[in-house]
């Protein structure tokens, strides 16, 4: 028998898929790079670090596998933040830019998706200070990538 229930669409699909993350991460890393506080953190970061982070970030967010089945996996994300001293104003910051830029680029701003995304960012950035300090982590080396979804509020909103 046929469900009537709407499927509730993935965080990844609301923000508009892959595309909306590549373009969201390419604009996002020109900004740091042009910023007095982060450009010394991320100077000598690769060509692919922006296709890379939206292809891990998507996947957090219910996207395709691409981050996991072939450019890293959740541990060699965590090593890559090991010993690099990242502070509370480099997050800030981080935060600061990425949120402008999911505006500028009219990401869905409905109050279920941003608080969802903002959760996701809050959590992922937090944890990237503390692996900052350490010199190896006690991850296992096939830790599963985190999965977000909606939160409390289950779905987008829908008028
Ligand atoms: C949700 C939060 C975050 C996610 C999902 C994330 C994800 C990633 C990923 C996937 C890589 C590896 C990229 C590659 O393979 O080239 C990476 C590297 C890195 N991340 Fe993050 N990151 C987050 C937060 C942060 C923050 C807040 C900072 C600093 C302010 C930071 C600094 C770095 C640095 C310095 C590298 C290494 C760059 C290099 O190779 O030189 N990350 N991150």
């Amino acid at each position: 028998m046929e469900s009537n229930k709407p499927t509730v669409p993935t965080l990844y699909d609301w923000a508009g898929g892959m595309p909306a993350f590549v373009t969201l991460f390419d604009q996002f890393y020109d900004k740091v790079l042009a910023d007095d506080i982060l450009e010394p953190v991320f100077k000598h970061m690769s060509a692919e670090h922006r296709l890379h982070v939206a292809h891990f970030v998507a996947e957090v967010l219910g996207g395709p596998k691409i981050y996991s089945e072939s450019e890293g996996s959740h541990f060699k994300m965590i090593q890559k933040h090991l010993s690099k001293h990242l502070s509370e104003a480099h997050r800030k910051r981080w935060m600061e830019l990425l949120l402008q830029t999911a505006d500028e680029l009219q990401l869905p701003d409905d109050p279920e998706f941003r608080s969802a995304f903002l959760a996701y960012l809050e959590w992922g950035t937090r944890i990237a200070v503390i692996n900052s300090d350490m010199a190896e982590t006690n991850e296992p080396a096939d830790a599963p990538m985190p999965k977000w979804g909606w939160g409390v509020p289950g779905g987008p909103y829908i008028p």
